[in-house]
């Protein structure tokens, strides 16, 4: 099944536009997830099992386990959403980028290793550093675009001769020419709804949009459903990471997850519902 139809199925049968993030920081483990050797699976499939039912899939940010020589628990913990979510996408977080050649290991790295169902990758070395990822045919391609970090602005915010600022050429070029094939995304951050809306507009309604920067960077939600739905009330993957792994540091984390992405989950979907009941939306 291809990316874009396994996340549709997803947003539909959880009712959910939430993608749940794995950033796991030890530090900030519950007291008895520390110790173990599997510490980072034990945590990682814990919160999947908490969220799964509020969630349209996971997003594994794979630096939080490469620095800790986790790897193979990251394959695990993909694995393990496999066999018991085999509905709910994986979206690894690995913002690769570089030549072909190159990038042909890394999206043997994200779609072989970790079998994940699509990939953050950079645009900047442009068309052919795309091109490796898209020969797996059934993956998505999730492009930074417009990032949620305030440095984001400035290269993305640069501007072209005509006047047209980076971000929105990348949103172009991916909606004219990389997306031939219908498998690309865009990043863009909760933290810049106009902007969202900006590349909504460009794109149009079809190309979903991952957005990170609600919860812990304190992107509006509303704004961000507005500015990224579209009519249908889809068309968005909006991530929350810290916010829901680390709800609570005592006995209850797994509880406190849950209660955080059902809320999460609550606040997009009333959003989206005064979105769909607009009057302009036709
Ligand atoms: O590609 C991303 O996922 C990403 C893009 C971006 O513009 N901003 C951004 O925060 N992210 C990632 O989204 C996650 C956000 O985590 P929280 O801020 O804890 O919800 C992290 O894994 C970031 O690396």
């Amino acid at each position: 099944m291809k990316f874009t139809e396994k996340l549709s199925a997803a947003w539909r049968n959880n009712n959910s536009l939430l993608m749940v993030g794995l950033d796991p920081d030890i530090n900030r483990f519950p007291e008895e997830c520390r110790q173990s050797k599997t510490a980072i699976y034990d945590f990682c499939t814990g919160i999947v099992d908490a969220t799964a039912p509020y969630a349209c899939g996971f997003k594994p940010q794979i630096a939080y386990f490469a620095s800790q020589r986790a790897e193979e628990q990251l394959a695990a913990i993909c694995e393990y959403i496999k066999k018991n979510y085999p509905h709910l996408p994986i979206v690894l977080d690995s913002k690769r980028g570089d030549i072909g050649t190159t990038a042909e290991h890394y999206a043997k790295e994200a779609f072989e290793r970790y079998r994940a169902d699509a990939v953050t990758v950079n645009p900047y070395m442009g068309a052919d550093s795309i091109e490796p990822y898209l020969a797996w045919e059934d993956k998505g391609v999730i492009i930074l675009c417009r990032t949620s970090n305030h440095g984001g602005s400035d290269l993305q915010f640069a501007t072209l001769e005509d006047g047209t600022p980076l971000y929105l050429h990348v949103a172009r070029l991916v909606a004219e020419k990389w997306n031939r094939t219908g498998q690309c995304g865009l990043v863009v951050g909760a933290t810049f709804p106009e902007e969202i809306a900006k590349v909504r507009q460009v794109i149009g309604p079809d190309m979903p949009l991952l957005i990170p920067g609600i919860g812990a960077q304190g992107g509006d939600v509303q704004n961000t459903v507005v500015a990224g739905c579209n009519a249908l009330g889809e068309g968005v993957l909006i991530n929350s990471s810290r916010a829901i792994l680390y709800a609570s540091a005592g006995t209850d984390w797994r509880e406190a997850a849950a209660q955080m992405a059902i809320n999460t989950r609550d606040e997009i979907n009333e959003a989206r519902h005064s979105l769909l009941l607009a009057p302009n939306n036709a």
